[in-house]
């Protein structure tokens, strides 16, 4: 890993467009060295977050990203729990990724078949690595420290061959979910997350500063060669202790 960066803003609103930035730069980077820019997407307030700031970016080409998702409920598309359903309607309506370039799951499938059938499109998606190694991965974390659908204490956090694992038993609705493992989540080149509000500020100190116990999903992030960002607001930063940057709302990162 390339340093941790624990980023400090005052609100949520100064957050996003950062976080806008942060995608538009590493994709630059990633269409100036390999041609294509990928990025892994999860749920939470990610979607309105990233559906917001993003289409407002300037001249924001989109026309060479692969956009996947770090997980997904198994629910039909249409289902208003359905993260690809969300991004469908709230960015990629406004956004130019083509059609080709999304990567969802096929909810048909039984919660088994739908994590193999994930697993071999992203594999197909990046030919020439036997793990996919994504541009950026935007996660959040729970109150409970999970990411994903990584969840404490269940033996998914083990996982060491499947890239992709089906999970049956969320303890937070719904149950069946597919998930990205830290396997291929620790080889991505940046991962980031976003993190606001008061109530998550004991979960960060724990993933952040440490604490007694097993460490705790979101902490098990950690990028072997990748960047790795923390972006908070103020009430989230509450209770640490830890040294923080707080660049401002216009930080370029
Ligand atoms: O799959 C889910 O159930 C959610 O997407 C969940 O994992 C969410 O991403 C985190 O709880 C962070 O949520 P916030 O972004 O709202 O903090």
């Amino acid at each position: 890993m390339s340093g941790r960066r624990v980023v400090v803003f005052p609100s949520a609103a100064e957050l996003g467009p950062a976080l806008a930035h942060l995608v538009a730069s590493r994709a630059d980077k990633a269409l100036l060295d390999h041609g294509r820019f990928s990025l892994g997407l999860s749920g939470g307030s990610l979607v309105s977050m990233l559906s917001k700031e993003l289409p407002a970016l300037p001249d924001l080409d989109c026309s060479h990203w692969l956009a996947g998702f770090c997980d997904e409920r198994l629910v039909p598309f249409n289902d208003g729990e359905s993260t690809y359903g969300l991004y469908k309607n709230q960015l990629f309506s406004k956004i130019n990724i083509p059609d080709s370039g999304i990567l969802a799951i096929d909810p048909s499938l039984s919660v088994q078949e739908c994590a193999e059938d994930y697993a071999r499109k992203l594999k197909e998606a990046f030919p020439k690595e036997d793990i996919p190694v994504f541009d950026l991965l935007l996660l959040g974390m729970g109150p409970d420290g999970h990411t994903c659908s990584l969840f404490p204490d269940h033996p998914l956090l083990e996982e060491t061959q499947k890239i992709v694992a089906p999970i049956g038993d969320s303890p937070k609705p719904p149950p069946q979910r597919v998930t990205m493992t830290f396997p291929m989540v620790n080889l991505a080149r940046c991962v980031v997350f976003v993190s606001t509000g008061g109530s998550k500020a004991p979960v960060l100190k724990q993933v952040l500063e440490g604490g007694e116990g097993p460490a705790l999903p979101a902490a098990r992030v950690v990028p072997s060669h990748g960047e790795l960002f923390w972006l908070i607001d103020e009430p989230a930063a509450a209770s640490l202790t830890l040294q923080v940057e707080r660049p401002g709302s216009a930080a370029k990162l």
